[in-house]
């Protein structure tokens, strides 16, 4: 079978479950500055690769009443992206009738012809299973749904069946973000400037602007523990050797530096693990400069 890979926005009222949603489908902990203002457009909150798909979770940004002119361009900006995915899920809570809250994002659903996935959340609160079935009549009633799937995001009930699901609205295509990577926050990429910035510092004029740092794995590991892997790329052995420093003190201090920093952007604790290589040429290699996060668009 050919791999399908695609764009899916979450959206749903506050407190609904989204994140526990997206925490429970990718299988770890992704949210980390997840909540940031909402600046950017389009921003994927987390990607779910298997064998056979990709999916990649946008954040919808600005689907809320609009309070004053700027809530109004967000929630245009909302539009779009609801327009240019693939499909929809829409979370809502087994436990309540059509609220206010929802009835305002059904609003925006009904302008789109994406197709929308309704997520009955938090079945586990229901005394029964057949109580969910006044709440799907009250849901269908307001719009359309292209499939109704009762979960239990906190509980990982039926999220498989939303999983297989939502595959079959994801259209044939490539795998866009290698398979171990579970979010594209470009907090990575303030992560690597402020480990390159100590780097300059402490080193001075020794070593070059030759200096690139990548940062390979960022996970939350408990609820006030992050993980950062970083690679440093220098062009020379003996670039390596002044970064390492007498017996790793000079990265032992770089990591020390870079961490307080971190600490107090992340608002918690990091592991900081830090490794020097060698690359020959870096600069020139155009795929390398990819990776690094240099895209001529920027
Ligand atoms: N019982 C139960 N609680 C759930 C379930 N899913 C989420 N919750 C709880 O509902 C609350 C809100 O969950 P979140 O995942 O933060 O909701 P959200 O929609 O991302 O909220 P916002 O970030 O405010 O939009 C948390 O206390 C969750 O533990 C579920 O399936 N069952």
């Amino acid at each position: 079978m050919a791999f399908r890979s695609g764009f899916v926005a979450i959206v749903g009222r506050p407190n609904v479950g989204k994140s526990t949603l997206m925490n429970s489908v990718v299988g770890e902990k992704v949210a980390i500055m997840s909540d940031k203002p909402q600046t950017t457009r389009n921003k994927i909150r987390c990607i779910y690769t298997t064998d056979s798909a990709q999916v990649i979770f946008v954040d919808t940004p600005g689907i809320h009443k609009p309070k004053h002119r700027l809530g109004e361009v967000l929630n245009q900006a909302a539009l779009s992206t609801l327009k240019e995915v693939d499909a929809i899920l829409f979370v809502v809570e087994a436990t309540a009738q059509p609220g206010p809250g929802d009835k305002f994002i059904i609003e925006h659903l009904v302008k789109v012809n994406t197709p929308v996935l309704l997520v009955v959340n938090k079945i586990d609160q229901l005394p029964d299973k057949q109580a969910v079935l006044p709440i799907i009549e009250a849901y269908r009633d307001l719009l359309p749904f292209a499939e109704i799937v009762p979960v239990s995001a906190l509980y990982r009930d039926n999220l498989d069946r939303l999983v297989e699901v939502l595959f079959n609205y994801l259209p044939e295509g490539p795998m866009y973000y290698p398979p171990d990577m579970v979010t594209d926050h470009p907090e990575r990429f303030i992560v690597a400037e402020i480990i390159r910035e100590k780097i300059l510092h402490l080193t001075r004029d020794e070593v070059p602007h030759s200096v690139a740092v990548e940062v390979e794995e960022m996970k939350e590991r408990s609820s006030n523990l992050v993980y950062v892997r970083a690679n440093i790329y220098v062009e020379r052995e003996s670039q390596k050797g002044i970064i390492v420093g007498h017996q790793g003190r000079m990265l032992k201090q770089v990591g020390q530096l870079a961490r307080q920093d971190l600490e107090n952007l992340l608002g918690s604790k990091l592991y900081l693990d830090l490794w020097v290589k060698v690359k020959k040429d870096w600069r020139n290699r155009e795929q390398i400069l990819r990776q690094f996060g240099y895209r001529e668009e920027d």
